[in-house]
């Protein structure tokens, strides 16, 4: 990448883009609600069942300017969903600023794998095992979207669940490809625990993006 791009996608003036579009939110607490998505590439917490794959490299996403990013978003819709990839890889705080001064209210999907820049007004994280989060990010997470695909997730969401903070939203998603197996279980297990709730990859289902 030429040095003088490097610099601004380094000062997140510039970031990865590799696809947006107008949809329904389709997972945990805001599912069933517009919003506008924007996917920033690059990824390298590698989870084998990760339905985005085509995200991790970053350098197959073009540097796109983070005010063209806005602007296309905020003539779609006033809640802006930033995804990935891992977006924490880059620095997120132009992008937030930006959205926010134009009235969008900022939610973001991470792993929390990577220190948390920006300003949001709604958190979702998806801790992953193989790179867990960062301390600082379970407190100030507004729910909690663990994957279950196989029955050592349980015992996992709940480690995990011990860290945020009281009013997070804790939800168990099942693994795509194991949603048949997993679900039963899930079902059993929320109504044995109810302080979780059962999050769908409801768009998977509605066929949209
Ligand atoms: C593709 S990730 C991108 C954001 C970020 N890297 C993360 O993992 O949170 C978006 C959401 O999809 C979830 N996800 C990814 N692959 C999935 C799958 N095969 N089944 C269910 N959920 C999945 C992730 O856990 C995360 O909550
Ligand atoms: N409709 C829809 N809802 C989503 N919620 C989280 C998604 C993601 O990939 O981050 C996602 C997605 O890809 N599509
Ligand atoms: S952290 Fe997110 S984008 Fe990265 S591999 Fe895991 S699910 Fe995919
Ligand atoms: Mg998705």
């Amino acid at each position: 990448m030429q040095k003088s791009i490097q610099q601004l996608v380094d000062e997140g003036k510039m970031l990865p883009l590799m696809e947006e579009f107008y949809t329904i939110q389709g997972e945990g607490y805001h599912k069933g609600t517009a919003a506008y998505f924007v996917r920033i590439g690059g990824c390298d917490v590698g989870c084998h069942w990760c339905d985005v794959k085509e995200s991790w490299n970053a350098e197959i996403h073009p540097p796109t300017d983070t005010d063209v990013i806005v602007e296309n978003a905020v003539k779609y819709s006033d809640v802006v969903v930033v995804t990935g990839g891992e977006p924490l890889t880059w620095d997120m705080t132009v992008l937030t600023a930006t959205l926010k001064s134009k009235g969008a209210k900022t939610h973001i999907e991470t792993s929390g794998a990577y220190p948390l820049t920006g300003d949001w007004d709604w958190i979702c994280l998806s801790p992953k095992k193989v790179k867990l989060p960062k301390e600082d990010i379970y407190k100030k997470a507004d729910e909690l979207k663990c994957i279950v695909y196989n029955n050592n997730d349980f015992a996992f969401a709940e480690e995990q669940a011990s860290k945020v903070s009281e009013d997070c939203i804790l939800y168990l998603q099942p693994e795509w490809s194991k949603r048949e197996k997993m679900i039963p279980l899930i079902v059993d297990y929320v109504m044995k625990n109810p302080k979780w709730k059962v999050s769908l990859q409801t768009h998977k289902y509605l066929n949209i993006p």
